[in-house]
């Protein structure tokens, strides 16, 4: 069953490949309309999901995640026209030079063929996935969560009756249906046919993919995010950026897990860091000297620094500087998404040149690392690696290039 999919994706990747930009921004929006078309067969199978997710005891943030309404859906055809809009990177050159020996030598854009992405349950990413690589004439093998499988069975469904529609064939996106794991693990090995395998989810499967792969794997791991307020940093302003990175959605990557504080403004800044956090329901661990200033917090275990919460916990500590910060987040990071908070330039530009993440943010939120907040239209993954792509992943990471040689009947001497 997998090889046939694999198989079939790996045609269907080189008929893709030779579609224009036109075809493939028109399969695009057959996709939006077949989506806005059938809302209600998606909402209805999104709700098999869902109840079954309160039936197994999901918690709010999970189903939260694998929620589909009508509203989520024009928000994702939104990113979809997104998507539409953005330049094609496939088939652009560059680099091109006459060589002394006559051969005419240049590069080209060119899609990577088929990925595989194994992902969480949250069925808006089926549609982030299919729309990025279908832009980029790559075919895509999807892997989703369990919990959210009636909802991808009927995504996938009709994104192949929209790609039928404009005469692709509709193998360019493929769905796992088969939730057993030992299907993921068949799955990474099929380098015969498969290009690359994008994991996005916690550490298990990262070192899975990892351990297992024989294709090459881009890691969109956990995110144990950080901020440092610096002792400069304008406080009023600060803790809008803390509340938004803890409270607005605290179940994703992005969201900040450790906050980092300047010993100098401990005193004054943690009272109020707690009075505005504990207006929303965030529980606060932290070190002994955060305890000292603050008896509402509560103390943080050995392992709470190494602690993706992805709920409304934060775990807090003083630092003497920002050389301390910057170890502790060296020590600790997941090379996601962190960033300080501070009035003075040369701290801020210490901590970019120091703090080796992904994205790294001076005076804003963490919650910014995403493909629609970046311009990309929406991601494939975030990548927490360093090659090919970092970061929130869009169109061009799901690109490589080719060297292009033009002679007139050349021969090497
Ligand atoms: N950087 C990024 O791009 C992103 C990172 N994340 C991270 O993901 C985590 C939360 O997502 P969560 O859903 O809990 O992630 P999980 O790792 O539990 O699940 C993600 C996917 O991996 C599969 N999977 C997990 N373990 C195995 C295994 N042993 N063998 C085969 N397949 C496996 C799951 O399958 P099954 O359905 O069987 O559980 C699911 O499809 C957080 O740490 C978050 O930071 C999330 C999204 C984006
Ligand atoms: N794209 C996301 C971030 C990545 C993500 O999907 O995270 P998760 O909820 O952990 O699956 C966002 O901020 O909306």
């Amino acid at each position: 069953m997998l090889k046939h999919i694999a198989e079939s994706a790996q045609l269907a990747s080189f008929e893709l490949m030779q579609a224009s930009t036109i075809e493939k921004n028109n399969a695009l929006k057959a996709i939006k309309n077949h989506i806005l078309s059938n809302k209600e067969i998606i909402l209805s199978a999104n709700s098999l999901d869902m109840n079954a997710g309160k039936t197994n005891g999901l918690t709010e943030s999970l189903l939260d995640r694998l929620l589909l309404t009508s509203q989520r859906l024009d928000l994702i055809c939104e990113d979809l026209e997104t998507v539409i809009k953005l330049d094609d990177p496939v088939g652009s050159e560059f680099d091109g030079k006459q060589l002394e020996n006559g051969l005419f030598l240049k590069k080209r854009t060119v899609p990577l063929g088929v990925i595989g992405v194994i992902y969480e349950a949250r069925p808006n990413v089926t549609i982030d996935i299919a729309s990025l690589t279908l832009k980029t004439g790559n075919a895509c093998i999807l892997r989703g969560g369990k919990e959210t499988l009636n909802s991808n069975i009927t995504l996938v469904k009709i994104i192949k009756q929209a790609l039928k529609s404009v005469g692709f064939n509709e193998n360019c996106v493929q769905l796992i249906e088969d939730p057993d794991r030992n299907l993921v693990l068949e799955l990474l090995k099929m380098d015969k046919y498969i290009d690359m395998i994008i994991p996005r989810g916690g550490q298990k499967l990262q070192n899975i993919c990892i351990e297992n792969s024989t294709i090459p794997v881009i890691t969109g791991g956990i995110g144990i995010c950080h901020l440092f307020v610096d002792n400069n940093a304008n406080i009023d302003k600060a803790l809008d950026v803390i509340e938004n990175a803890k409270v607005q959605r605290p179940s994703v990557c992005n969201a900040l897990d450790t906050l980092l504080i300047h010993k100098k403004i401990a005193k004054d800044f943690i009272p109020k860091l707690v009075a505005r956090l504990t207006q929303n329901d965030v529980f606060i661990k932290g070190c002994h000297q955060s305890i000292d200033v603050d008896n509402r917090i509560a103390p943080i275990d050995i392992d709470g620094y190494d602690t993706e919460w992805l709920s409304l916990t934060l775990g807090i500590k003083v630092v003497e500087d920002v050389n301390e910060a910057i170890l502790h987040i060296r020590a600790h990071s997941t090379s996601h998404s962190d960033g300080i908070l501070t009035q003075n330039i040369s701290n801020a530009d210490l901590f970019v040149m120091a703090v080796n993440s992904a994205a790294v943010y001076v005076n804003a939120s963490t919650r910014f690392s995403d493909g629609s907040q970046f311009g990309l239209g929406a991601e494939v993954a975030v990548s927490t690696q360093k090659l090919h792509a970092r970061g929130p992943m869009g169109l061009e990471a799901l690109t490589t290039y080719k060297w292009i040689g033009q002679g007139d009947n050349l021969i090497r001497n």
